[in-house]
């Protein structure tokens, strides 16, 4: 059928037929490649098996056998398990297998039907090739997107699945639960066997990939059912010897900004930082990580992601992702071996991509902020596209030299940075291209995509830690060494804690004392004002009391003879202007013991002044030595030092 021209006459969707013409069922396919292969893991899983009857058939992995040829020492390779060996680190660089690559091609969606479009994807279940039709171009307008002036070829592809999904009355339409059983199944089966793997749905937007990955209530996708899938391994198996541990993390690439779809929304939204790590590779740093313990659990927060993604109606879409989407689940088995006393714990990422679509501005009818997410969402896919081919060139070289992967663009995009592990490192990988069954142009680009995935070659370990009793009591010692540093870090902080409370109380205390004689000093200040006002009138009083007493002295008042003499006229003196005085002062200070008992009085006041003085100056060598310093009192103080000085 390859590279034949084929024409549709605008009937239904056909039902995929081998060359000769012949239906062919799926369960008659030939899969001699698949099954020698399997055949070949088989014997490793038998020997897995009997060392390891606990656990479950479809969690089997492959056995471990340390080498001594081995390039990475510590490093053990799966032939079979050997406890013998004990490792922190078991894994085994595996010979690599090649992206896994499956087509599904879509229903008609209304619009479709409406336009009468037609189908122009055919496949072919035997050989799993999917072929994509020319379009009529001659008088018909039924496929809108049909130019008139190019010339359109039948391409065919083959890849490793090709689901015929474009009708559903076709005894070959693949349904979500065929899916499912074709990869998603199997995929499970790695991540017991303790390998990383990612699935993830690329395509045109309205192709079909959220329903392929997410599905709806009725027709659960990839997502749920591998989730249901995954509790129901883990409760089928009643090992007491083997416990499980599931989280799960939830979150989009939107506009080139990674957001936790596991918090509430939050305006503005909050961005996470994208960081690397030298074992892990590229992560989400703060990424929300929730412990899971059934299926009810991990559907909740499956149902709160989805709620916060961004979507939004475009006219190739009602509900058009505008963000990838990449929900992951970590699944930890640690396996007790009671006879041993030696264990063994597994993890495996589950990693599951819902890609945005690929999108023409014209065709959506985007405008402004659509347009700029349509645009972000073509940049990372042209991203996705170069380290596709970047990785499918690497690995088409026989060696896949260290230089070739350097050139990969991982980095150009926040979406390939994060997916760098699931492309080209340790991880099994597949790719779902979704279809329509109506575009020329777009399924084209999508099938070239695929067809350059399938090159790429994953190099996938078990990732596995094996972990002797000594090595685990080795471990636990360190860990209980690690709990005393940290209780005493926590009882030396809880200390200066303590030590800081009390400094701090005491401090309060010098503060609350400080406070009080601040105060005290403010009152004996205004106390000492208060007296020294007093103290400076009396001393104003004395002064002029002396003042007077003195110039009496000086100047005494002659006293007229009382004896007759009050009639007589004064006898004028010499210079006194023909006055008269009388010789005795006007006082009447005539005798001796007046003029003593004055003179004491005087001598009295004298020693009352000194007295005053003296307690002035004691009030103010106080006042300015009493520990208030003087500029605390400031312009005031200066004032009354000059008042004393004064006194
Ligand atoms: N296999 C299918 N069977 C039935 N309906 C389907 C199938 N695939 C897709 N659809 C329907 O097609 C429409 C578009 O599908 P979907 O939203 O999954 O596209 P998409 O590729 O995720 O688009 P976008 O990139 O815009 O998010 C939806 O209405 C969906 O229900």
């Amino acid at each position: 059928m390859a590279g034949a021209t084929m024409e549709y006459d605008g009937s239904p969707p056909t039902t995929p037929t081998t060359p000769s013409g012949t239906r062919i069922r799926f369960a008659d396919l030939d899969t001699s490649d698949e099954e020698s292969s399997t055949a070949e893991e088989q014997s490793d899983y038998d020997s897995d098996q009997e060392l390891h009857p606990e656990i479950p058939s479809s969690a089997s992995a492959p056995s471990l056998r340390s080498r001594d040829d081995s390039p990475h020492p510590g490093t053990a390779y799966y032939d079979q398990y050997d406890y013998s060996h004990s490792s922190a680190a078991m894994g085994k660089q595996g010979d690599g297998a090649n992206v896994r690559v499956v087509v599904r091609v879509r229903g008609f969606l209304p619009r479709e039907i409406e336009r009468g479009a037609t189908c122009i994807v055919s496949m072919d279940p035997a050989t799993e090739t999917t072929t994509l039709n020319a379009p009529i171009q001659v008088g018909t307008t039924q496929n809108a997107r049909v130019n008139a002036r190019k010339t359109y070829e039948s391409k065919t592809f083959t890849f490793d699945n090709s689901f015929w999904s474009a009708n559903r009355n076709d005894p070959h339409y693949a349904d979500q639960e065929e899916i499912y059983n074709a990869l998603g199944e199997e995929f499970l089966d790695h991540n017991f066997e303790g390998y990383h793997t990612c699935i993830f749905a690329y395509g045109q937007t309205g192709a079909g990939k959220s329903y392929t990955m997410m599905g709806t209530p009725e027709n659960p996708g990839l997502i749920p059912r591998t989730c249901e899938d995954l509790f129901e391994r883990i409760e089928s198996n009643e090992s007491p010897n083997i416990s499980y541990n599931v989280r799960v993390s939830y979150f989009e690439v939107y506009n080139e900004n990674v957001r936790d779809l596991l918090v509430p929304k939050r305006d503005p939204p909050y961005n996470l930082k994208v960081r690397e790590s030298p074992t892990e590779g590229p992560y989400v740093k703060d990424l929300t990580e929730v412990q899971v313990r059934n299926i009810e659990e991990v559907m909740r927060y499956m149902r709160m992601g989805d709620a916060s993604r961004t979507t939004a109606s475009t006219k190739m879409n009602d509900t058009s992702s505008r963000s990838h989407a990449v929900f992951t689940l970590i699944l930890k088995q640690i396996y007790h071996d009671m006879d041993t006393d030696e264990t063994t714990e597994r993890m495996a990422r589950i990693r599951l991509v819902d890609l945005a679509g690929s999108e023409r501005a014209n065709a959506t009818g985007a405008t402004g902020v659509r347009l700029r997410e349509g645009s972000n969402i073509n940049k990372s896919l042209t991203t996705l596209g170069r380290v596709i081919a970047a990785l499918a060139e690497a690995s088409n070289k026989a060696t896949s030299s260290r230089k070739n992967k350097d050139v990969v663009p991982y980095r150009d995009s926040v979406l390939t940075w994060l997916l760098k592990d699931s492309l080209g490192g340790n991880s099994k990988t597949a790719m779902i291209a979704c279809i329509s069954p109506t575009d020329y142009d777009e399924t084209l680009s999508t099938l070239r995509y695929a067809d350059q995935a399938k090159k790429i070659r994953n190099r996938a370990i078990v990732n596995q830690d094996m972990v002797s009793s000594a090595e685990r009591d080795a471990q636990i010692e360190e860990m209980q060494e690690t709990i005393r540093n940290l209780q005493l870090n926590v009882s030396q902080a809880a200390n200066a804690k303590k030590q800081s409370e009390a400094a701090t109380q005491q401090l309060e205390e010098y503060q609350a004392q400080v406070e009080r004689m601040s105060r005290m000093m403010e009152e004996m200040r205004q106390l000492s004002e208060v007296k020294m006002r007093a103290l400076n009138t009396q001393n104003d009083a004395l002064k002029l009391h002396l003042r007077l007493a003195v110039d009496s002295l000086k100047n005494p008042i002659e006293v007229k003879a009382k004896d007759n003499k009050e009639n007589e006229p004064v006898t004028p003196r010499d210079g006194d202007d023909g006055k008269q005085w009388n010789e005795v002062e006007e006082w009447g200070y005539d005798d001796e013991e007046e003029m003593d008992e004055l003179e004491i009085g005087v001598v009295s006041l004298i020693e009352d002044i000194h007295l005053f003085r003296r307690k002035l100056d004691d009030d103010k060598f106080r006042f300015f030595h009493s520990g208030e310093p003087v500029r605390k009192l400031g312009q005031e103080g200066v004032l009354k030092q000059r008042d004393v000085n004064r006194v």
